[in-house]
This record gives structure tokens, sequence and C-alpha cells, in this order.
């Protein structure tokens, strides 16, 4: 759906650190790009403004906001769209409840979020937060195949201006833990359908009786269709067992989860490591703890919040967190564990932050030492069992002469298990989960218990080849090694390597491609890249996410910088503008301390394609050079090192925007491809160069002191511009 009021190149509105930084960039790229015409609008997929949009009859007139999610998820599946997409906030139950609670506050007269939903009217508020919670912005988007790789020039500078890295030694305690059975790797099983089919999935108790846990659930022909299921009672023995087996080892315990996007799943999964670890508190105190609406799959910080009045709760848990091995920390000086908040560690960030660092996590001392990495399915866990094997026996890579590794992602229509939220379900009653077909044949059944969590996958056909032709053309144009990570051992991928092969063979290029299993292939890659030569992991969608946080993390010190193209199957385009999240760290100190540490290199690569892409998919010349120009901008910020540094008074996000405009205009005024946009920011690049002393003095005065945006979820506009754009001298140069 493109209409006349579709802007050219549609910017997303966010959350947290990248929507701060979008307050003191928009204004730049607007005024550059209205110069030659293009024009850049917003769409708002923020929390909040999802939050608004689910309530319109909660809500006066003027706060009132359409569906700008839903008129996105229509632009992408057109040739039109061009949307630049920065990260945001995948919201688990506690944040959801922090926004409504803080628009609550701003007198938007939202209903609370019914933890127990019993009438009509709460089932249907509930239903509509429901769809707001976790992973719900990125799979709508999605309409087509990944492609996340470092651009040559930011390579290139993390070459020549190495991170530092944590030392590994070969006797670090540190390692990875997983289930040697009963886990979704264990039980999967796989089948393709020859034609389209719908699906009904139900549970058939022991006692007879048939419960339909959905139906109408179609596929088109061709699709991959997977089932498995996680036994509660074998994760409930496996937390037990690495609880005590950390405590022999005297390391951390720590546990690695997606629960942002596997949002049904995950934060169950969650809620039985918090069960173990208060055990004991759980089986004394477990009712009473209910009836104060304590649900472990939030937290222990919400639990205890909840029994915070109850002493003889509280003395509980604190004999029983004394007897536990130390817990890795987000924040050992507020005393936030790993398991207060299901969204504070989230497996693609903070694995590679352990790896980056040696092996080494915060413990609630302060101090760093050696740590169990519980990551209860085995099925992507080998990757980083392997890579923390290997760094001990190797030591810490050398980002001065690592090569890189490019990702090819299955990512479409929302492929494999990262699409797989409403066909999860856990299990009230023991039985048989059967998916059965239209015409009653059925396609996969397991024998299940009370408890346990059950969930179906699936990945179209369409997405599939269009990925293995993606990893073709990536692979001709780098003419390096392409691995695909599947494992002929498991289910799923044996049904796609029946698809990948013969794509290869009619292409003639079987030669140039592997197909390795996750565990061998991270080996290999490693061994590649030490070399300081390059590959290509082309990987299904929860490896996509993976291994562009690993990757980037241990050559580029961030994957912030990433190129993340999403070319999307109906011809539009869609740039993601790095490969990391929302950063709330960053917004923390911010308002602390008047620092916004946010780097927008991100930011400016998906800039410079999306404005490419206007270029070569509409003809449109003027983009071209707005495009070039940017790249060197991009070059240039590099070269002289204007990205944000970490601390108070070195250079911020604020501050490299101006560097970046100042460039970028330099670069306008002196090309000549286009005379008219030479002639218009000839002046613009000299006002920034003269004002530069006075605009950097500006920009900094404000740094060292607290910040006031008028809010988190929601923030002032007014109070977030002033905060963003404190330079009189550059907002009136842009203005
Ligand atoms: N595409 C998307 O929409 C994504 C959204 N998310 C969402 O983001 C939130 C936070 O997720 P989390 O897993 O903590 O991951 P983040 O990537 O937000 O944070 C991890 C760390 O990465 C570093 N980092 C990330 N991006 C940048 C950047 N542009 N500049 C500088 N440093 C950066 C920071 O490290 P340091 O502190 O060392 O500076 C940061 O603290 C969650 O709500 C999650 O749901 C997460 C991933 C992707
Ligand atoms: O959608 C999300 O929750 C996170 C996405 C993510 O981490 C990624 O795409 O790398
Ligand atoms: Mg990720």
């Amino acid at each position: 759906m493109s209409d006349n009021n579709t802007p050219d190149i549609v910017y997303t509105k966010v959350d947290e650190a990248p929507e701060l930084a979008s307050a003191s960039f928009l204004p730049i790229i607007q005024a550059f790009a209205g110069a030659a015409g293009v024009t850049v609008g917003t769409r708002d997929i923020s929390l909040a403004g999802r939050i608004i949009a689910a309530f319109p009859d909660y809500l006066s007139d003027d706060q009132k906001q359409a569906d700008h999610l839903a008129e996105l998820g229509e632009l992408v599946k057109t040739a039109d769209a061009n949307v630049v997409k920065l990260p945001n906030i995948s919201a688990s139950v506690p944040q959801l409840v922090a926004a409504v609670k803080e628009l609550q506050g701003q007198g938007y007269a939202l209903p609370d979020y019914p933890e127990t939903p019993e009438s009509e009217a709460e089932k249907d508020v509930r239903a509509r937060y429901d769809g707001l919670k976790g992973s719900a912005v990125n799979p709508v988007l999605r309409e087509g195949n990944s492609d996340r790789r470092a651009a040559v020039a930011v390579k290139n500078y993390a070459m020549a201006n190495p991170h530092r890295m944590g030392k590994w030694s070969a006797d670090s305690k540190t390692h990875v833990s997983f289930m040697d059975g009963g886990d979704f790797c264990s039980n999967e099983v796989s089948a393709t359908l020859d034609a389209a089919a719908t699906a009904k999935i139900e549970l058939v108790g022991e006692d007879g009786s048939v419960t339909v846990l959905k139906d109408g659930v179609s596929y088109p022909a061709g699709t991959v269709v997977d089932a498995t299921f996680m036994s509660a009672a074998a994760l409930d023995d496996f937390l037990a067992k690495e609880i005590e087996e950390t405590k022999k080892d005297g390391i951390l315990f720590s546990l690695h989860m997606k629960a942002t996007m596997m949002k049904v799943s995950d934060p169950i999964i969650f809620g039985h490591a918090v069960k173990a670890w208060l055990a004991p508190v759980f089986e004394q105190f477990g009712e009473e703890m209910k009836a104060l609406g304590v649900t472990p799959n939030s937290g222990l910080g919400d639990l205890l919040a909840r029994v915070e009045g109850k002493p003889e709760i509280m003395a509980a848990i604190e004999k029983v967190t004394a007897e536990r091995p130390p817990m890795y920390m987000v924040n050992s000086d507020r005393g936030i564990t790993n398991l207060h908040v299901p969204s504070d560690v989230i497996i693609d960030a903070s694995m590679p932050a352990v790896i980056r660092a040696g092996g080494k996590g915060w413990g609630p001392d302060g101090e760093e030492a050696d740590v169990n990495c519980v990551i209860p399915d085995g099925s992507y866990a080998p990757v980083y069992d392997e890579t923390i094997k290997y760094f001990k026996q190797t030591g810490a890579l050398d980002p001065s002469t690592s090569g890189t590794v490019q990702n090819i992602g299955l990512m479409a229509q929302k492929a494999e298990e990262y699409g797989s939220h409403p066909t999860t379900f856990e299990i009230p009653k023991a039985g048989t989960v059967r998916m059965v077909l239209e015409n009653g044949d059925v396609l996969h059944e397991h024998k299940v218990a009370a408890g346990d969590i059950w969930r179906s996958a699936s990945a179209r056909k369409a997405p599939i080849e269009d990925w293995v032709k993606l990893a073709i053309e990536r692979q001709a144009a780098e003419g390096c090694e392409a691995i695909f990570w599947l494992d002929e051992a498991r289910a799923h991928d044996a049904e796609l390597i029946r698809y990948v092969k013969p794509i290869l063979e009619a292409a003639g290029v079987a030669d140039k491609f592997q197909i390795l299993s996750p565990a061998k292939a991270t080996r290999q890659t490693l061994e590649t890249i030490r070399k300081g030569e390059n590959s290509i992991a082309i990987t299904g969608n929860v490896l996509r996410d993976y291994l562009t946080d690993l990757f980037p993390i241990l050559e580029l010190g961030t994957s912030a910088k990433m190129l993340s193209i999403v070319k999307l199957m109906q011809g539009g385009g869609l740039f993601e503008t790095g490969a990391g999240g929302s950063a709330p760290k960053h917004v923390q100190q911010l308002v602390e301390e008047g620092h916004l540490r946010w780097d927008s290199l991100g930011e400016f690569c998906a800039l410079g394609e999306s404005l490419n892409f206007l270029a070569n998919a509409k003809g449109n010349k003027k983009a071209a050079v707005l495009a070039k120009g940017v790249e060197v901008a991009t070059q240039k910020l590099l070269e002289n090192d204007n990205s944000p540094g970490r601390k108070v008074g070195q250079t911020d996000n604020r501050d490299s925007h101006f560097y970046f405009a100042m460039y970028w205009a330099e670069a306008l005024a002196a090309q000549t491809a286009d005379s008219e946009l030479a002639a218009h920011f000839k002046p613009v690049a000299e006002a920034l160069t003269s004002g530069k002393d006075a605009i950097l003095a500006e920009l900094g005065a404000t740094q060292g002191q607290p910040a006031d945006l008028g809010g988190y979820y929601h923030t002032d506009p007014a109070k977030t511009a002033a905060v963003m754009r404190p330079s009189a001298t550059l907002n009136a140069i842009i203005g």
C-alpha cells in the first residue's frame, strides 16, 4: 500500500537509545534529502506508539494514533517499500507493564495489563496487549531474507583500530551447558508438504478428551513443517543439576534465552529457571506467592517486589540465595541478577559479551569471574560451546588480522522457530499432541506430559528458494568460503538440505558451497577467519540472529556497525540499522550524566543503502548523489575517529552527527555530478566548517549533567529535542 502520503523513505520511530539518536540525526537527514527533493517521513513502531494504536476506544481523539505497524506491514509487500528500520523494544511483560503505567501517568486512560483475565472485556484487553508483546514488529516487516555484513570501510577501520579483547586461558572454567535429551533439539520431527494444506493442532488427553489447541493453520505447497517439544521434567532436572554443578565448580551461574523473540516458549523456560533457583521457597510458600500475583516467568525482580512485605518469605529467599552459587549479574551495583527480568539477558548479545571478555561475566561482588552459560535447548547451544572450546585452545581472536564472517539468513515470512509463537503451547495435561491435516492425515504427533512446551515452526518454499539464490549471488560477489550451517542429522535441516542441493546443482555452483552442522561450521569458520580469510555463513533464522551479533562483536567490538539489508521478496527494500538492539543502558547514562554513547554507524550505512535503492529502483539521480555523499562522509568519520566514546566528556552521539553532517555537506559541495546540489551545499559546508568550534562547544556544554526526557517509553518531543539538539548554531544551519 503505497499512497501519495508515503514518503520516498520511511524512517521508523522506535524506542530507547536509537530513538534518542533520531531526535538529533533525523532533522539532518530530512534537511539534506529535502534539498534533493527526496522525502523522508516517519512511522511509529515504538512500544508506546503500538500500545496507543491498540486502544483507540480508551483514548481521546487527540491521543489516538493510527496503526503504523500494520501500514508498514502492507507497504513491505510492495515494490515501493523503502524503509529504514531501527531497533525497537521487543517487550517482555515487565517492560509492557512499565510502558502502560507511564502512559497512564501522562493521562492516557489505558486499561491495566490483566494478569489473570476473567471477564470477556479483560480477555479482550489481554489479547490486545499480548499482540504487542515480544518481537511483534520484526516478523511483520521482514518480508525478505537477511544479508548482514560489515561494509569494507568499516572492517578496514576495525582492523586498523582493533578494540580490546579479554584474554582466554586454557584452564578457564567457563563453559556452555545444554540438555542431552528431552529438549526441542532431540524431539524434533519435520516434513515437507507436497500440496497446500490446512492443519489442526489438538491435544488428545490420556482420558480420551480432545482439546483443539489451534485450528486453521494454513501452509502453501512446499512448506517445511516441524514439530517438537521440551519436556518440563527433563528441563527441571537439568536446571537443578546445573545449579549444583556451578556451585561445585565455584563459578557464576547464568541463563541465556531469547525471551523477547521466542515470546511464548522462552519466558516459560526462564520461569522454570526462576523456580529451580528458589525451589525450596516455592515448595514452602508457593500458594501464598501465587496469591500475591507472583508469576515466575516475569522474573525475580517482579517476584521480590511482590513478596517485599512478607518477612518470612524474604528470609527464606535469603537463606536459599546464600546456598546458591553466585549469579551472573546484569548490574551488580544495583543488585540486578540474570534472573531479574526476562528481557535483560538476551542470548544473541549476552553470549558474545561473555566471549569477547575472554569467558568472563560480572559476579555479585562486582568482580569478573568464569561462568556456566546455561542454554537449555541443544539446537544452537553447540555454536557457543564450540566457540568457547576453540578460544580456550587457541586464545582470543585478533581483530587486527581476523577475516570477516558475513551472514545470509533465512528470515522471510516468519521462517522457522522465530515465527512459531502462534503454534507454541504450554501443555495443560498429559496426552498426545497431534497435527492433523484437513484430509485426516496425521502429520506429526508427540506424547507429552503436563507442563511440556510443544511448538511447531515452519519455513515456506518461496523464502527458502530466495534464500539459496541470495547465497549464490553473495558467494559469487565475494568469491570466498560459503557454508550452509545445516545438520543433516537434524530433522528440519535435512528437509532444507533437500531444497538446497538441487538449487546449487542446477546453478552449477555446488562445488562453491559446503554443508556442515553448526558445531563443525563454527570451528571451520573460526579457523578461516583466524587465517585472515572470509566466510559466508548461510543459516536459518535463529543462527542469523546469533551469528550477526557474535562475529561482529568479536571482529568489530559491536554489531552496531553492521550493514543489514533485507531484500524484500516483492521488490522493495528494508534497511535495518546494525544488528543490535536499543541499548537501554545508554539511555540510563544519558539521563544520569548527559552523555549518549550510541553509535549511529548502523544508521549511516542503512541510509546510504536506502538512498542507493531509491537511485537504482526509481532512477532518482539526486538520490544517487546523496548516497555517494553518505559513503564519503561515513568513511571520513571513521578515518577521523569521530564515533562516540563510552565516557562523559568524550565525543558523543550528537557530536558524531555534527561531524557526519559536515562531511556529508562537504562531499555534496565538492561533487560534480549535480551542480545544483553542489551549489546548495557549498554554503552549508562552509557554515558547518566555520561554525565547528562554536557547535562543539554548545554540544559539549550539556555533557556531565542529568538530562530530562519527560518520559522513558513515551518521551516528550520538546524536551527530547532540547536534550538532543542543544546547539543553536547547528540548528540554525540545518533549519
Ligand atoms: N532489531 C531489533 O529490533 C532488535 C531489538 N532488540 C531489543 O533491544 C533491547 C535491548 O536488547 P539487548 O539484547 O540488551 O541488546 P542491545 O544490542 O541493545 O545491547 C547490548 C549492548 O550492545 C551495545 N550496542 C548495541 N548497539 C549499539 C550502538 N548502536 N552503539 C553502541 N553500542 C551498541 C551496547 O554495549 P555497551 O553497553 O558495551 O556499549 C549495548 O549495551 C531489547 O528490548 C530487545 O528486545 C534487540 C535486538 C535487535
Ligand atoms: O526482534 C527481536 O526481538 C530481535 C531481533 C534481533 O535480535 C535481530 O534481528 O538480530
Ligand atoms: Mg539479534
